[in-house]
């Protein structure tokens, strides 16, 4: 049975503990497919169903041997493609098919007349489920040749794969340069030069630090090739046409690495969703600064991550040798549990993009930003990563907004996440919360996905609507936009298990720091947890409450709950005091009516008449826990509920529309 590339084969081999931990780094080979499949059963499953989907019984036909694509019946070649389709669906798209292995112990590789013909074969199957067949790796075993195949689905022009890298590590680790010469196509000269095409602040320039959450592009077309083509004036990139050739579209999450900005990249990896996380380290500095603190948020929020480490140009062999030692004791290191392996040829590439959404092996990749030394393994990495999750089209739309605009001639646009389900041009979905909870009903005017126009977007993908009768200041990010169908409500209170990674004393009740939920970023209070205090290391259930507004949280997100170098992360377990929208509706209404009646005769009643119906400062202390209280008395100064902000929070038309 020819092989295709599984993660549950391996995930079975890595989690059974079979593959063991030696000192040095693990080369890739440990984790090639013919190493670990022919003695896990699970990987058999993979491949050979006892029984097929439809129930028939697939025992009699034998699926197992290397040469069951030279020739196959009609009822083998009916199975090879079911199972195909299985492994592509899962696979979000693609999947790396392994032609010349069986599962049946017999040996590995096919003569050529036998590669030739169960490629053929591969190839009908591809042309069956509408894919691609390219090329991987070929080798030689005792039997003949072994090819591995990256299979993917052929996608018209307006669709592409989306997959989303979070890039982070310390400061001068070579991230945006990186950025800059894998976007750009023009190698670095040391200096800053590649960089500078990406940084979008005037500061940004001048100090030659990322401080804001930037998104680069990098497209692959149908042959893995790259796309990016910089226009020749300016350097720019044109978006849409890197997205109409591209069958994969790598978006990089480019996040500051100084301390300073560690809550834009704390946003960075809770809001934007990031498939795989790059960690980025600077050959010659070594594992400094944050580049603990950002593996550590990577593994909290269980976002698989490679790591690539740079300037190996200018870094003496010792120096780097001691920099790889270092790393790959800190991925072993029980908190991490990771398995490194080193990249060095394109076998290496193959072999851990096949096994990396494993999440255990972590591949290590050397480059130079100058050199361009290993660049072209980094590349078809990214080439062969694969989204992570799986989306149902028919589910309930959810849209997560990470971001505001006002766009001249447009209006107010935002940008975000799809989590599920699909959105449609003129789709009406409901926009919320507001101050209040209040969730309203809003028509989607326009759709962008990568700056390019299009009808409809689904799960997974990240883009951006222009809203109608809206103002950009009565939107926040961390609202949501959601089918009408999943009746959403704003929670106030919740409850989370959470786990303590740093704190320099102890937290306890009435304890405030900032809460990193999806892309909603507010300050909640501790009210009361089921310990004492809280120390470094310890976990607890907790309950609590955000200070300012409600929030739309589901049970088991992840959390991110910070202050300074305090640090937590955890899941949400349970949901508490939630506000209905009607609820939420009569209590403004009610709050209206008696401010109308306060100020009767007292207010020229003409003056009110026109003003649009949006909740005062007062409104939103009369509410029951609006979150006015302050309960910890502990700093965020700034953050506690300001009467002002609040007011002005919700401007003109953002009731109107309701
Ligand atoms: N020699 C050499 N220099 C490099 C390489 N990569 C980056 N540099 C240089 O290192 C410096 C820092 O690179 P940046 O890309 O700004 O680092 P960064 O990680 O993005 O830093 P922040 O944006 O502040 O987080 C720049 O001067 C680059 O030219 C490399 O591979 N070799």
């Amino acid at each position: 049975m020819p092989e295709m590339a599984s993660s549950t084969a391996t995930e079975a081999a890595i989690c059974s503990g079979s593959l063991p931990v030696a000192e040095s780094i693990v080369p890739a080979c440990m984790f090639a497919p013919d190493q670990g499949r022919s003695e896990d059963p699970s990987a058999e499953d993979s491949f050979v169903d006892s029984e097929g989907t439809n129930g028939e019984s697939l025992g009699l036909l034998d699926l197992s041997n290397k040469l069951v694509l030279v020739s196959p019946t009609g009822e083998q070649y009916d199975s090879l493609l079911r199972h195909l389709r299985e492994r592509i669906d899962e696979g979000c798209g693609e999947t790396i098919y392994v032609v010349g292995m069986g599962s049946d112990g017999g040996d590995y590789g096919l003569d050529e007349k036998d590669m030739e013909a169960s490629v053929a074969t591969v190839q009908s199957l591809c042309e069956q489920v509408e894919a691609d067949l390219i090329l991987l790796r070929e080798r030689s075993d005792t039997g003949g040749k072994i090819r591995d195949y990256l299979i993917r689905r052929r996608v018209g022009e307006q669709d592409f794969l989306e997959v989303r890298v979070a890039v982070v590590g310390n400061v001068d680790a070579g991230k945006s340069t990186l950025l800059g010469v894998l976007t750009h196509g023009e190698l670095d000269n040391g200096r800053g030069f590649a960089r500078q095409k990406l940084f979008r602040h005037k500061h940004e320039m001048e100090s030659g630090r990322t401080s804001s959450v930037g998104n680069d592009i990098l497209g692959f077309d149908q042959e893995g090739q790259v796309v990016n083509k910089p226009d020749s004036h300016g350097g720019g990139l044109d978006w849409t046409k890197i997205c109409e050739r591209s069958s994969k579209v790598i978006t990089f999450i480019d996040l500051a690495g100084h301390e300073k900005y560690l809550k834009t990249t704390v946003f960075g990896m809770t809001g934007h969703l990031p498939d795989f996380c790059m960690l980025m380290v600077g050959s010659n500095a070594g594992i400094v600064g944050m580049t603990k603190e950002h593996l550590g948020l990577a593994l909290a929020l269980n976002v698989p991550v490679f790591v690539v480490v740079t300037k190996i140009d200018m870094c003496p062999a010792n120096i780097l040798q001691e920099t790889l030692k270092l790393l790959q004791r800190l991925l072993k290191s029980p908190g991490c549990r990771k398995i490194p392996v080193l990249v060095q040829n394109k076998d290496d590439v193959v072999v851990t993009a096949s096994n990396f959404s494993s999440e255990r092996v972590c591949p290590i990749f050397q480059i130079s930003n100058v050199t361009g030394e290993n660049m072209d393994l980094l590349k078809m990495f990214l080439n062969l990563l694969s989204p992570r999750t799986t989306f149902n089209n028919d589910e309930p739309a959810e849209f997560q907004i990470d971001d505001t605009y006002s766009v001249p001639g447009v209006g107010t646009v935002v940008s975000g996440t799809t989590l599920r389900g699909l959105i449609r041009l003129n789709d009406m979905l409901l926009l919320g919360p507001d101050p209040l909870g209040v969730f309203i009903p809003i028509a989607v005017k326009s759709i962008h996905r990568k700056r390019m126009p299009v009808k409809e977007v689904h799960g997974g993908q990240t883009a951006s609507f222009a809203l109608k009768k809206i103002k950009r200041a009565a939107i926040r990010k961390g609202m949501v936009m959601i089918s009408p169908k999943l009746q959403p409500q704003a929670t106030w209170e919740f409850e989370a298990e959470i786990l303590v990674l740093h704190h320099p004393t102890t937290i306890s009740p009435r304890y405030q720091a900032m809460v990193h939920c999806g892309s909603i970023r507010q300050t909640a209070t501790i009210l009361s947890m089921n310990k004492d205090c809280l120390r470094t290391g310890d976990k607890a259930s907790v309950h609590f409450r955000f200070i300012k507004t409600p929030e739309y949280l589901h049970c088991d997100q992840k959390l991110v709950f910070r202050e300074g170098r305090t640090k937590a992360v955890g899941t949400i377990t349970k949901l508490l005091q939630s506000v209905s929208t009607q609820a939420a509706r009569a209590q403004q209404s009610r709050s209206q009516a008696s401010k109308k009646t306060f100020r009767e005769g007292a207010e020229d009643a003409a003056g009110s008449a026109g003003r649009p119906q949006s909740p005062t400062a007062k409104q939103v202390s009369l509410k029951p826990g609006s979150g006015g209280r302050r309960r910890g008395g502990q700093r965020h100064r700034g953050k506690s509920l300001n009467t002002a902000s609040v007011a002005s929070a919700v401007p003109a038309g953002a009731t109107d529309t309701s």
